[in-house]
């Protein structure tokens, strides 16, 4: 399979260098990304994990190493172009100011593209957003109703490969359960590569085929079905909280 984006020794220096810290945040990471490639990110809190997806989306800027999208280096695409190829969805969806409705209509505006109404029903539908007021004030929605319009709002505009920083966080089980069915299903109609930073280890081995694992500033790569079939034991030495149950498979 091709590769659609290509990370070569990106590094992020550590802002607060000292003796006692390491320079860099993380270093020397590189890795490919294949069309239709489902990835887990994952790795105990404050390794880098949001800024690697925020360099990715180019909010943030490395400090060495180099990114290609479809054999393009970031430095020489317009970052506009970039993000239609790569969306990203942050922990805390940011709303737009007005309407639901406006927020969606974002993209099609922003891209000249055509407002697919059709589409937008079945996603909300999907999500379980179909009582939404689209004219309700988008600032009023709860946080769980935000992070979901903030998914559609994403999905909208295509893109090659998502960017999902801990997306179901703030969701309850059944909202999570469509989430992910949602993304399984338009991995499978679309194709859309998909890196997906989460604590859930159980949800890590059910939404990945490949896990990125983040620690002590690099970057390893595991098949995930074989990470995960892992003991319990094994994987809490590693990082994270406490894990209940003794196989995430
Ligand atoms: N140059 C830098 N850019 C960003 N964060 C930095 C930098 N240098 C040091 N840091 C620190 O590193 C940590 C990076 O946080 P980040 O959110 O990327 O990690 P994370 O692995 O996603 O954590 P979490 O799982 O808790 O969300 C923060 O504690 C931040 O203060």
């Amino acid at each position: 399979m091709s590769s659609i984006f290509e990370i070569q020794r990106l590094a992020k220096l550590n802002w607060k260098s000292s003796e006692q810290a390491s320079k860099y945040l993380f270093s020397d990471i590189s890795a490919e990304i294949s069309e239709s490639d489902r990835i887990a990110l994952i790795g105990a809190s404050g390794q880098g994990k949001s800024t690697l997806l925020r360099i990715m989306a180019l909010l943030d800027a490395p400090d060495e190493g180099d990114m290609l999208v479809m054999g393009t280096s970031f430095k020489n695409m317009d970052s506009r172009l970039w993000r239609m190829k790569i969306g990203y969805m942050a922990q805390q969806a940011v709303m737009l100011p007005g309407s639901v409705e406006d927020n969606l209509r974002t993209v099609s505006k922003l891209h000249d593209r055509p407002y697919d109404l059709k589409l937008v029903q079945r996603l909300m539908e999907q999500l379980g957003l179909e009582q939404l007021d689209l004219s309700k004030k988008a600032a009023d929605c709860s946080g769980g109703e935000k992070q979901r319009i903030s998914l559609i709002r994403s999905l909208l505009l295509r893109p090659n490969v998502l960017l999902l920083d801990e997306i179901t966080a703030s969701l309850d089980i059944d909202s999570t359960q469509r989430v992910e069915d949602l993304l399984e299903q338009w991995h499978k109609e679309e194709g859309t590569s998909m890196i997906w930073v989460t604590h859930d280890l159980k949800q890590a081995s059910r939404i990945s085929t490949t896990t990125w694992f983040m620690g002590n500033g690099k970057l390893e790569q595991h098949v995930s079905e074989s990470f995960f079939a892992k003991s319990a034991e094994d994987l809490a030495k590693r990082f994270i909280r406490p894990l209940e149950g003794a196989s995430f498979i």
